[in-house]
């Protein structure tokens, strides 16, 4: 063996020593249907209730729209799913066998929550390439993964998402040179890498022009099905777009729930968020 070989074959991502392997967690169980419950959750902040005996259900495969005005609480209840905030009371099952309440935020992360925050993060100088590169699961740092040989399976899978995100051509390009609109997308992109079974996404559309809207639309829409979606946003036309299931949070409390239809109907929507 040369040089060069010796090196590829140290780096191959496809071997790793027993002891650097991620602790699994236990299996996701979603046999009945649901691969979220949220139960009589509460948490306060100084005194604030925050999230006040907040139960959601989000089933498997589904894109659910969450709504409210500021300060509802959508952001503290992401943080609750993920394990950044930890509840006064209430319970949290990723599946119904999962307890996200005795899990730190890597092990949540790694038993498959996905979050995307609202503003992008990639790596500018990287191309588009190498930030899904450095996103894939079980990816151990960026020398180690940029100088590691890809398998060919681990090249489709990054093909697979550069196609679902509609990025391509844009592939060698230096993700600083996207649009902001395309950044967001190639973000999905680096989350989908980690093959989540629930993402959690913060309001993907602010900033981007109506174009770019409809193709994040669609883009989460196909990503249905295959991921369960819990989807925080702020515009309305956006989340009528998609015709999902709405639920309205109010006060750390669900308010209504249904089609965009039904809960603009609802006088008590009115009254406190879309007659504003
Ligand atoms: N760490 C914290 N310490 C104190 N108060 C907090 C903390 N986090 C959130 N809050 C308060 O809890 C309430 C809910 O906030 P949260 O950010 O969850 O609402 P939101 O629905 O995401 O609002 P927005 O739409 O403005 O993002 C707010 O009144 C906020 O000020």
């Amino acid at each position: 063996m040369n040089m060069t070989d010796a090196f590829y074959e140290y780096g191959r991502r496809d071997q790793v020593f027993e002891f650097l392997k991620p602790v699994q967690s236990p299996m996701l169980d979603v046999a009945k249907g649901y691969i979220l419950y949220l139960e009589d959750i509460s948490v306060s902040f100084d005194g604030f209730k925050a999230i006040n005996d907040l139960n959601l259900y989000i089933k498997e495969g589904e894109l659910r729209c969450i709504i409210g005005p500021n300060g509802a609480g959508k952001t503290t209840m992401m943080d609750i799913i993920t394990g950044k905030t930890r509840p006064d009371s209430g319970s949290a099952w990723f599946g119904q066998s999962i307890n996200l309440l005795n899990m730190s935020e890597p092990e949540i992360a790694q038993a498959g929550i996905g979050r995307k925050f609202q503003k992008p993060t990639v790596f500018e100088q990287l191309s588009v390439f190498s930030n899904l590169e450095l996103s894939m699961s079980g990816a151990k740092g960026v020398f180690a993964t940029l100088t590691a040989r890809l398998t060919g399976e681990q090249k489709d899978q990054i093909d697979q998402v550069l196609t679902q995100i509609g990025l391509l051509d844009q592939r060698w390009l230096d993700a600083g040179s996207l649009s902001h609109g395309q950044k967001q997308w190639l973000e999905i992109g680096m989350l989908l890498m980690q093959n989540p079974k629930l993402l959690l996404v913060d309001e993907p559309v602010a900033g981007m022009t109506h174009q770019e809207m409809d193709r994040t639309g669609e883009l989460l829409t196909s990503l249905a099905g295959q991921h369960s979606i819990v989807l925080v946003e702020h515009d309305m036309d956006f989340v009528r777009s998609l015709a999902k299931q709405v639920t309205v949070l109010h006060q750390g409390s669900v308010l209504a729930e249904g089609s965009m239809e039904q809960v603009q109907q609802d006088p008590r929507v009115v009254e406190v968020y879309l007659g504003e």
